[in-house]
């Protein structure tokens, strides 16, 4: 079973948001609850490093989801910069490639390098969105197979590539956990508690089956953000989570 601050440090806030404004409206109502929170591309593209930089001194832990998917050149150098800004997690695409996941690991060993910064943030790849259904992996984007198996061949690549986890939903984490270890890290989104609206996410699971499926991070963005009180929102999760 898990306490309040354990399950409060698995859940990370995506701070989808149009401007800092915004943004930090809602993260001033989650301080001192102990959540991670996400920063993506609508924040980022709007607010850029200073809002990340914001959230850091707020004491915030930071996952900077920008999702990199170019050449291992352009990626290396992008994850230096990204590691740079002092953030604990950033992902990058897995269809990019080893070499490119790999390039990733190495823009982050360079600013460690240069004494940019003293501690490495992980990188994660995303596997496939959890808004793919299985459908759509098959006859749009051309993969055969199951959504697990094309998660795990991801998964895999990642590990060999020599970052720390994945992004994946829920249900694929035990397939993970088996094929990589139990300390191969799962930031799982899909989030949704029951009764809150699906949207545009396809394989999703309640908080509290994320967790009894082993994830170590859960992803949450509407739920929590899009609700008139967002504290209360994620209290209500907190207690559905540290439920026994
Ligand atoms: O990398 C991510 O964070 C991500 C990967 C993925 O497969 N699915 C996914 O939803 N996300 C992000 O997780 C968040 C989910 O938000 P909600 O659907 O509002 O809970 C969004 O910010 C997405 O960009």
């Amino acid at each position: 079973m898990l306490t309040r601050d354990q399950a409060a440090s698995k859940i990370m806030v995506a701070l989808d948001k149009p401007d800092a404004k915004s943004a930090l409206a809602v993260a001033e109502q989650l301080q001192g609850s102990g959540c991670w929170v996400k920063v993506g591309m609508e924040l980022f593209y709007a607010a850029g490093p200073a809002v990340v930089k914001e959230l850091k001194s707020r004491g915030f832990r930071i996952f900077l989801d920008l999702k990199m998917h170019d050449i291992p050149n352009t990626v290396q150098g992008g994850a230096r910069s990204i590691a740079r800004l002092g953030v604990d997690l950033f992902n990058v695409h897995g269809a990019g490639g080893l070499a490119m996941m790999a390039a990733a690991a190495k823009g982050v060993s360079q600013a460690l390098e240069t004494g940019d910064i003293d501690k490495a943030p992980m990188v994660i790849a995303v596997t496939q969105l959890t808004s793919t259904s299985l459908q759509v992996l098959n006859e749009e984007i051309g993969i055969s197979g199951s959504v697990e198996d094309a998660v795990i061949h991801y998964a895999r690549l990642a590990q060999s590539a020599g970052l720390q986890g994945v992004v994946a939903s829920p249900l694929e984490v035990a397939a993970i956990k088996k094929a990589c270890g139990s300390g191969f890290v799962t930031v799982t989104p899909g989030i949704r508690p029951l009764g809150s609206d699906v949207g545009d996410q396809t394989r999703v699971t309640t908080p509290r089956d994320a967790v009894d499926l082993g994830t170590d991070y859960l992803v949450i963005g509407r739920p929590i953000t899009a609700a008139s009180r967002p504290a209360e929102a994620l209290d209500t999760i907190l207690k559905e989570m540290t439920l026994s």
